[in-house]
């Protein structure tokens, strides 16, 4: 493993994801594959939060396969590593809690992960935020998505301190909000008339 090239061993956990998540959708009106939210999550470390370590943006593609697919720790461990195994592990929520307890673990354990799970969380967190102005998941409400605004805010918060760039992306989307594309649907057609 540690043999490949970079660019291969970033291409293999890719193919590992893409199988893994092979029938999942996102939960929006488009149904868009959900292999898309793991490598966007890797996009945005490398392009806008200058991350560029092999095992972050392995663990990044691969962050939801253990909470959303039957991958194990193990095959993690056999087939990438010790290192990238356990920041998965960290980006990791134990889906047999009730999701109440869930969300507020996410908040009180967000400060104590590692440096390089805290940058997964925060390009985690950036995608699904700019996801819910973009449009919301079918049979959410407007209050569902104002309470995932605001609890995704106090997660970030609790991971600050880890990466500048994304912290400012992060806080942009805290100042526009949740209606950010109806807003910007509204002006649109302001202009147009
Ligand atoms: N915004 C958005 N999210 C979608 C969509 N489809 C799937 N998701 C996933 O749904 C999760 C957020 O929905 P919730 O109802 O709060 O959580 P749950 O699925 O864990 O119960 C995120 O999981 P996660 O990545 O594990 O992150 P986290 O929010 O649990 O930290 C996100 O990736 C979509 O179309 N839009
Ligand atoms: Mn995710």
């Amino acid at each position: 493993m540690d043999s490949l090239p970079l660019h291969a061993q970033l291409l293999k956990a890719i193919d590992f994801a893409a199988r893994k998540h092979v029938n999942q959708r996102r939960k929006d009106a488009a149904k868009t594959p959900y292999i898309n939210h793991p490598i966007g999550v890797a996009g945005i470390l490398t392009e806008e939060g200058k991350v560029f370590d092999i095992q972050t943006l392995q663990a990044a593609v691969l962050h939801d396969t253990l909470e959303d697919t039957d991958t194990t720790r193990d095959e993690l461990v056999q087939e990438f590593g010790e290192e990238v195994a356990r920041i998965v592990m960290e980006c990791t929520d134990d889906k047999t809690l009730p999701k109440q307890e869930r969300k507020s673990l996410q908040v009180k354990n967000a400060p104590k992960k590692s440096l390089k799970a805290k940058h997964v969380k925060l390009a985690d967190k950036l995608y699904n935020l700019r996801d819910l102005q973009r449009t919301s998941p079918e049979g959410w409400s407007p209050q569902r998505v104002s309470e995932y605004f605001e609890w995704a805010k106090a997660v970030v918060d609790g991971l600050r301190g880890s990466n500048a760039y994304l912290e400012h992306e992060l806080d942009e989307v805290f100042k526009a909000g949740p209606n950010k594309s109806d807003r910007v649907e509204e002006s649109q057609q302001n202009y147009l008339s």
